[in-house]
Order: C-alpha cells, then sequence, then structure tokens
C-alpha cells in the first residue's frame, strides 16, 4: 500500500501554501512536524481529497485519488483541526450518524462504536451531548468519527491538542496498535507525542518538505549540538540572552540545570547531550515555541 505524493503545489492568491512536494507514504505512523503556516493543513486537505491542488498528483496505489471517489473515501478517515460537530448530538447518536455517512454495516455499528468509545474512555459520556464536553474530550469524539470505518489511511491534524498526559499516553500507544498495515499521518506541534512513535517524520517549512526520516536518522542532524550544564540562578538572564535554551530546570542551591542548542560547548563544565527530536525541530524552527503541554 503506497500514498505517492507528487510535485503538490496549492497555490492561494499570491500565497503558495505548499509548494511541490513529493512524498511517499507506505504502511506506519507518519509525523507532519512544521511552524505555523508551514503548509501542513493545506497538504492534508488535499490528501484527504476535499481541497484541489493547483498542480500535481496524489495516487493511491497507483490511481489518481480524484477518480476513486467513494473508494477513496471508504478507505480514508480524517481528523481536521477545526471540527465542526453537531453540538446537540450525544456522542452515541453523533457517532451512529458518522457510521450511516460512511456505509459501515449496520450489524457492525454497535460493536464499532461501543469498541472505541471503550478505547478511548468515552463509554461514560456517550449519552452525553457534545456541547456539554470539555475540549478533550470532543477531540477523542472526533478521533472515534475518523476511525469508524476501521480506515487503511488515517489522517489526523493536531489530535492531541488538548489532551491531558494520560490521554496521550493512550493515544500512543492506540495509535501505533492501528498503524500496521496501514497509513497513518499526524501533523503535530508537540514533538514528543509523535517522537517515539512515528515510523517516519516529514519536517515542513515555508510549503516545502525538508527532510524525511527515522527519528534516529533525523537527529542525526543536531548530534554535538545539543548540551547540558549547571548554571548560577541569577546569571540566568544573560545564559537566556545568550544561548538558545530548551529546557531549564531548578536544582536548589541556588543551581539550573539547562539544556542549549549550539555548535560547540558554551560552558567550561557542558557536556553533550543525545539528541531528540524536539532539539532538531528548535534547530530548524528557532522562533518557533515547542508546546510541551502534558510533560
Ligand atoms: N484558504 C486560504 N486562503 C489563503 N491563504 C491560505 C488559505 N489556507 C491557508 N492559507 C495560507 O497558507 C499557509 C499555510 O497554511 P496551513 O494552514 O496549511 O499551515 P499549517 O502548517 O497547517 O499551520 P498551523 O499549524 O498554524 O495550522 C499559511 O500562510 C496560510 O495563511
Amino acid at each position: 500500500m503506497e500514498l505517492t505524493i507528487t510535485n503538490l503545489k496549492k497555490q492561494f492568491k499570491d500565497k503558495t501554501a505548499v509548494d511541490d512536494v513529493s512524498l511517499s507514504l507506505t504502511p506506519g505512523v507518519w509525523g507532519l512536524l512544521g511552524a505555523n503556516g508551514a503548509g501542513k493543513t493545506t497538504l492534508m486537505r488535499m490528501i484527504a481529497d476535499i481541497l484541489n491542488p493547483t498542480s500535481g498528483k496524489i495516487l493511491y496505489d497507483g490511481k489518481d485519488i480524484h477518480t476513486m471517489g467513494e473508494a477513496y473515501r471508504n478507505l480514508f478517515g480524517f481528523l481536521p483541526q477545526d471540527f465542526g460537530f453537531f453540538q446537540d448530538f450525544t456522542v452515541k447518536d453523533y457517532l451512529e450518524y458518522v457510521a450511516a455517512l460512511k456505509d459501515v454495516p449496520a450489524r457492525e455499528t454497535k460493536k464499532k462504536i461501543d469498541s472505541l468509545l471503550d478505547t478511548l474512555t468515552l463509554s461514560n459520556v456517550k449519552s452525553k451531548k457534545i456541547v456539554k464536553l470539555s475540549g478533550g474530550m470532543k477531540r477523542r469524539v472526533g478521533i472515534a468519527q475518523a476511525m469508524l470505518n476501521d480506515p487503511k489511511i488515517l489522517i489526523m491534524d493536531e489530535p492531541t491538542a488538548g489532551l491531558d498526559p494520560g490521554e496521550r499516553v493512550r493515544f500512543r500507544n492506540f495509535i501505533s496498535e492501528f498503524s500496521h498495515g496501514r497509513i497513518v499521518l499526524i501533523s503535530t506541534h508537540i514533538v514528543s507525542d509523535i517522537e517515539y512513535i512515528s515510523t517516519q517524520n516529514a519536517i515542513m517549512k515555508a510549503g516545502k518538505i525538508l527532510d524525511v526520516g527515522t527519528t534516529d536518522e533525523l537527529v542525526k542532524q543536531v548530534v554535538g549540538k545539543v548540551w547540558t550544564c549547571m548554571v548560577p540562578a541569577d546569571k540566568m538572564p544573560m545564559y537566556e540572552m545568550q544561548l538558545r535554551i530548551i529546557n531549564q530546570r531548578s536544582e536548589g542551591d541556588n543551581q539550573v540545570s539547562i539544556r542549549y542548542l549550539a555548535e560547540e560547548a558554551k560552558t567550561s563544565d557542558s557536556v553533550m547531550a543525545p539528541p531528540r527530536l524536539e532539539d532538531l525541530y528548535l534547530w530548524l524552527f528557532p522562533q518557533e515555541e515547542t508546546s510541551e503541554e502534558g510533560k
């Protein structure tokens, strides 16, 4: 199974949101990383066949997705970033409605919904109206609707936004298990949410794919550029000005341990640290703050 994206472009008036993207998606979890406005949502909407490319092609096992119509939609699940719910529906009614739209066979609907509600810990709110749910619960209902038809291709735009730490861990495990034999593409700002489950990552900047690789392959770019050291707390303002600090933790005794990015050690006691995907992200997107909620 393969989704082949070739020279894909989307032009909005004078803005090129997706600029000549070529990418071959194979089964596994794909992390799509990029700063705000990089073009992730636009790319995902074209893959979901709800936005027409200006030029370029998307082929599913050699067939143009535009010509596949219903057949493509049947093997597809999509969680958009802005999810317009039917707020007055109960969770169960809403999922039944989506299941009918997606042609899930009636005899399988109840079992499928119950199983998703259970996995996404929504069983005890299934009779509640969606309008009454918390943000994280609504997001999980969104994830459930995307998965109702057991999709072979699952595209999720920021699925972990609003999930609490426990929910994120469950989400990661669930997606990791689900991805066998399927293509799962996830965009997120929360790098740690995909770093350990992604088979491959694609890094997007200004409409282009900068790099594609496993987490281990990609982080090689910042080997030798991530450092840790201890500094006196009262010197922190100076270090904050001079260094690209990724993390800091007060260690008591007026000491702060810091993790920073630099071509070479900037203090005599700095120790080189093994890089993480977040380090690479910050190296590539220096102005971008990563949201590490839930950590
Ligand atoms: N319908 C549209 N009309 C005009 N410009 C658009 C439209 N949709 C997106 N853009 C622009 O295209 C660029 C890419 O936007 P897109 O939403 O794809 O980025 P993103 O990587 O998903 O960002 P975010 O993480 O903030 O959602 C942005 O500059 C955005 O303003």
